[in-house]
């Protein structure tokens, strides 16, 4: 950043999640993002800066060694100019959602990270004047959990994203239940991960978002009001999907450009793009691999067929390196609750000890090393409870985390690497794919965890499937009573 010439109005508002708020620039392909922080949690500019230093490092040596080198996006730590920051906080006021203005943008640092803009992501490949379309998905957890520890059989059945559904509509957050299901996107199964993207353009909430040209066009401003207008959103895809012809407009011309948008988007999420060293971990999948709750597999129950289980993630794509890293989270929060109390009662007795523990950081080399020790065989000690809190805590980083699938018409006799260019059927598209929001989880967020996880699980239990077992004894019922009428007969 050149100091002397930050300017505020080149920049402008892009959205903002739960910690960080984002500003892109108007011409080039760079973002700036900020910390947030509830109006009366004042921290020090040292105490930002590290944090800051700590999410780069983090990116650095161990986000970059698990998901690859071409995905992970670490940016840098800026020093702003106090008055620059004043004057973007003031002109990007009026264009937050009311549902985040809960927390303010860090203004008295002048610490941020510059990024580089992933939603108009410019390789080699990507002409600098072509259109770029952008498809952000927040995937949420891809597993259900197989730690032995759990005790609520549920927890075994139905995905946490599905029973967590039914508890933010009832809360407010959300007005309709989705019908995406997490592991059916993680499935590797083409029809799966093709019913998954439909169910995410049919119910965005915060879990996609699409961009032309950097603009926000589908999905997610406000976290309370999202736009799901198809046919709109296919007069935006149209040029990228169906460049020569004219296909008729209506609803036979929306659903095919839907329909190429799902299956481009599908060919990426399986394709890998990384050609780097393979990820350490390798824990293999294990549980479930269907939730009983996905609309998917209902229906396919319905008609008494097994659901398509998975036909494997690629080991390279980004989403199977990134449920590898999800998977961390070896003994479920029930499992690693009592882990997270033995080292609390530790720093209790010694304080000190928070330092080298590398609770707060430095995450450097040897933090990663330890996190590949996936051993559950507990010997009781510190050592043990730590590596397996550390582990939970990147678990839940990758369970959040979302991926940014960026595409841009290529001209038909540009020779760059066929492995960058989805193979449509009418058109050529260049494509990058990125992952953003790599912040490690704080260790203090694990008892929250504790206590969300029996909610949602109870919340769950108590009213969706005692409804539904309330649904199975009448047709038991029903079927007990024609059982009695054909007695009659
Ligand atoms: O707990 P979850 O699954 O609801 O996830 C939270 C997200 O809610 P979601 O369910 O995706 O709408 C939540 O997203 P929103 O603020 O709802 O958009 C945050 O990402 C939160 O992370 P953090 O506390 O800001 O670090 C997320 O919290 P973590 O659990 O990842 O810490
Ligand atoms: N490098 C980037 N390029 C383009 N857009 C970005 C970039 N980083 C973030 N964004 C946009 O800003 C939004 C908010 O960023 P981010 O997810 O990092 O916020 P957060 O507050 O950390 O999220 P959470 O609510 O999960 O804690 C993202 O959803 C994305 O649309």
């Amino acid at each position: 950043m050149e100091e002397g010439k930050m300017d505020e109005n080149e920049w402008r508002y892009h959205g903002e999640g739960n910690k960080s708020l984002v500003v892109a620039h108007a011409q080039r392909c760079v973002v700036l993002r900020f910390l947030k922080f509830p109006p009366n949690r004042k921290k020090t500019s040292e105490e930002i800066l590290q944090h800051l230093q700590n999410i780069v490092d983090f990116g650095k040596n161990v986000m970059k060694e698990f998901l690859g080198e071409n995905y992970v996006h670490c940016g840098e730590v800026v020093q702003l100019p106090l008055e620059f920051v004043k004057q973007l906080c003031l002109k990007i006021q009026c264009e937050r959602p009311e549902s985040r203005c809960d927390k303010d943008l860090d203004t008295l640092s002048g610490y941020a990270m510059c990024l580089p803009n992933l939603t108009r992501l410019q390789t080699y490949r990507f002409a600098e004047h072509r259109p770029i379309l952008c498809v952000e998905i927040k995937p949420k957890c891809g597993f259900i959990p197989f730690s032995s520890n759990v005790t609520h059989e549920m927890k075994h059945k139905v995905c946490r994203y599905c029973m967590h559904q039914h508890l933010k509509v009832a809360t407010g957050k959300w007005k309709k239940i989705s019908k995406y299901c997490p592991l059916d996107l993680y499935s590797g199964n083409k029809q799966r991960m093709h019913f998954a993207l439909k169910s995410l353009l049919q119910e965005a909430q915060n879990n996609l978002r699409i961009f032309k040209n950097g603009e926000l066009i589908y999905g997610c401003g406000d976290a309370r009001s999202p736009v799901a207008d198809w046919r709109e959103l296919a007069h935006h895809l149209k040029p990228f999907f169906f460049p020569s012809n004219g296909l008729a407009s209506g609803p036979h011309c929306t659903r095919a450009v839907i329909r190429e948008l799902v299956h481009v988007i599908t060919w990426v999420l399986l394709s890998s793009s990384d050609k780097g060293r393979t990820s350490a971990l390798r824990p293999g999948l294990q549980g479930p691999r269907v939730c009983e709750a996905s609309p998917f597999s209902r229906s396919f129950r319905h008609q008494g067929k097994n659901t398509p289980e998975h036909s494997g993630l690629p080991k390279g794509c980004l989403l199977y390196k990134t449920l590898q890293v999800q998977m961390l989270d070896l003994l479920d929060i029930e499992g690693l609750y009592p882990l997270y109390n033995r080292v609390e009662q530790y720093l209790e007795d010694f304080p000190e000890a928070r330092k080298t523990l590398q609770i707060d950081g430095p995450y450097d080399e040897a933090f990663y090393q330890k996190l590949l020790d996936v051993s559950t065989e507990d010997d009781g000690t510190v050592a043990f409870a730590l590596t397996k809190v550390q582990q939970y805590r990147v678990a839940m980083t990758a369970k959040d985390c979302s991926i940014m699938i960026a595409l841009s018409p290529c001209l038909q006799d540009a020779s760059s690497d066929q492995r960058a260019i989805v193979p449509s059927s009418r058109s050529r598209l260049a494509f990058s794919v990125s992952v953003l929001d790599l912040d490690l989880k704080p260790y203090e967020s694990i008892p929250h965890q504790y206590k969300l996880d029996g909610k949602i699980v109870s919340y769950y239990s108590k009213t969706v499937h005692a409804k539904d077992d309330a649904m199975m004894s009448t047709r038991f019922k029903e079927s007990e009573d024609c059982t009695l009428v054909l007695h009659k007969v």
